[in-house]
């Protein structure tokens, strides 16, 4: 389908910019610590997880300098180890999106394409364990258990190839092959190294009966409790190696949770096993002030508070899946992201902030005090902070189109609103980023295949159908246009909220360096600055953001 094309940008005038204290006391005291809270049994367990490219990459790395050294440090400690599904280069080309092609090949009639897909899983898993263990009797028990793994899964594409059908639960079903070969390699790797490992597969424990009642707090807390008792089963010295699947969940597990849905698994075990510590091992020491391997003057932060490590994830810096840090945080269990590369560091751990809780409580009700923002300027005494503030990280979402509906004014301005959403809503897509006035409205659409194609305005297409059904019905309410190829630039931190002048500051940071603004959205969100650029200029947006909002702000 082809569609008029229009670029627009809107600039802001720049504010004046602010300086000024923030909260007072060290990281270590705002980790909640094991003896403060109730434990039954002396529990003293660490929850690993373990990334799909760190297994892939470091398997031998990790059961020997993580898994091992840990269990050495003979302080009583206990470690759950949770994995996902192996990656050896980039995600991208990892085991879960090959196994995501292999279920959509069997609907595209070309035969065995997907019988190939396994059959290459099944030679890069033997072929990993092969070089990582020598023990004859691990190493033919490994390979039975890839082997019948992969006839499963070869049973369970011919089905959906006969039946011309892949449900979400096949999906799942496929899916979930990643993680349980994962594991495999891995528990095969560290019993190699004469740990006491057991594999753990939970990709079929939710059978209970609120199930159907779809995934809220019940649903979680009887599955961390079912994870917990799962792994308390196996007896004292075993190092359990838990599929960083849990499903079939209600509505399917990457319809409900999405990808990255092994942090969340990870957190179920830490809740269930009341954990001391969730720790996500990643090949970046912790979290940034801005993605490090593309700024290079970037730092490691101490820590983050889970808001912002869930705007960070959403808009562009993967560190953490965002349904993570309910669960964790609920239960008092500090998350601690770290390098598999480099386990001395100490990482960056995810905490609440006491001030945002006194903000909270300070709260009455529905509505909401602006003067909180004295609590996070003063310490509990009432004495000015001292620190400087700024922001915790500049982040860059790249794959965003701007959808642009302008009102043919046949509804009010209530009306037309709607009527936009439920035409969204009725084709499945979400919106990222929304600006709108009384008849018009801006939205930013994310998506990893391309929405459109072409090179230049008159060659442009709509490749997503759901785009262009939805581009249909919306022409009905008003007259739309579409701008690809653009980027979302998201300045996030809890201090933002309190810092006076730097949305203008960061704007005409940008501004000043000939980044064209597409469209603005700021205050929906107290914790994000964000707003449309040129992907072309993401890496120049990313660099000058941080140069000087970060760099200089002492
Ligand atoms: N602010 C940030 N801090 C740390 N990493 C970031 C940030 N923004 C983006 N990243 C990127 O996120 C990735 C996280 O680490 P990685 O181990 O590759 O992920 P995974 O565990 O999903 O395999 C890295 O590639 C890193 O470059
Ligand atoms: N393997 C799944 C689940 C996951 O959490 O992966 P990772 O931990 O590598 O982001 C995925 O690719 O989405």
């Amino acid at each position: 389908m082809d569609f008029p094309i229009v670029r627009r940008a809107r600039q802001t005038v720049p504010e004046r910019n602010g300086n000024g204290p923030v909260t007072n006391g060290t990281i270590e005291d705002r980790i909640p610590h094991t003896q403060e809270r109730d434990l039954p049994g002396g529990a003293n367990w660490v929850v690993q997880k373990f990334g799909g490219t760190s297994v892939g990459k470091f398997g031998v790395e990790i059961a020997e300098g993580i898994v091992l050294a840990g269990l050495k440090q003979n302080n009583g400690q206990r470690i759950a180890v949770v994995c996902s599904a192996r990656s050896t280069g980039t995600k991208a080309e990892g085991t879960t999106n090959r196994l995501l092609r292999a279920a959509r090949d069997t609907q595209t009639g070309t035969g065995s394409k997907y019988g190939d897909v396994v059959e290459a899983l099944r030679l890069d898993h033997i072929q990993a364990g092969g070089s990582a263990v020598s023990d004859q009797t691990i190493l033919k028990r490994y390979t039975e258990d890839v082997d019948k793994e992969c006839q499963k899964l070869l049973r369970i594409l011919e089905a959906a190839q006969y039946l011309e059908a892949v449900t979400n639960q096949t999906m799942d079903m496929v899916m979930s092959v990643g993680e349980k070969l994962s594991c495999l390699y891995m528990t095969a790797v560290l019993q190699q190294r004469g740990v006491e490992a057991v594999y753990v597969d939970v990709s079929e424990i939710v059978d209970f009966a609120n199930a159907g009642k779809g995934l809220g707090d019940e649903f979680y807390k009887n599955l961390a409790r079912v994870l917990g008792e799962r792994v308390l089963e196996l007896g004292d010295n075993v190092v359990p190696v838990i599929t960083g699947f849990f499903g079939k969940v209600p509505g399917g597990l990457l319809e409900q949770v999405g990808r990255g849905y092994t942090d969340l698994c990870a957190a179920l075990v830490a809740v269930g096993l009341q954990a001391k510590e969730l720790q996500i091992w990643k090949e970046v020491d912790g979290i940034f002030t801005a993605d490090p391997r593309k700024v290079p003057t970037a730092s490691l932060l101490e820590s983050v508070t889970p808001a912002e490590a869930a705007e960070l994830t959403f808009y562009g810096s993967e560190v953490i899946h965002p349904f993570t840090m309910d669960q964790v945080i609920k239960a008092s269990i500090p998350i601690r992201i770290k390098n598999v590369m480099n386990p001395r560091n100490k990482g960056t751990v995810i905490v609440p902030d006491p001030q945002d809780e006194l903000s909270h409580q300070k709260r009455s009700g529905l509505f909401r005090n602006r003067s909180t923002s004295y609590l996070l300027n003063h310490g509990a005494d009432g004495t000015p902070s001292v620190r400087p503030k700024r922001p915790t990280a500049v982040t860059i979402k790249p794959s965003i189109t701007v959808l642009n509906v302008h009102s043919k004014r046949r509804t009010r301005a209530h009306g037309f609103l709607m009527s936009i959403f439920s035409i969204l809503d009725k084709h499945g897509l979400s919106v990222d980023l929304i600006s709108s006035s009384e008849v018009h409205v801006s939205m930013a659409l994310h998506s990893e295949t391309a929405l459109l194609s072409g090179n230049d305005d008159e060659s442009l297409r709509i490749e997503d159908t759901a785009l262009a059904g939805a581009v249909d019905d919306l022409s009905r309410w008003g007259d739309v246009d579409l701008v690809p190829n653009m980027a979302i630039i998201s300045l996030v931190g809890r201090q933002l909220r309190s810092m006076v002048g730097i949305s203008g500051r960061f704007f005409s940071t940008l501004g000043e360096h000939g980044i064209n603004i597409e469209m603005i959205s700021q205050g929906a969100s107290e914790i994000n600055i964000s707003c449309v650029i040129e992907e072309r200029d993401s890496q120049r947006a990313l660099s000058v953001v941080h140069t000087n909002l970060f760099t200089f702000l002492d």
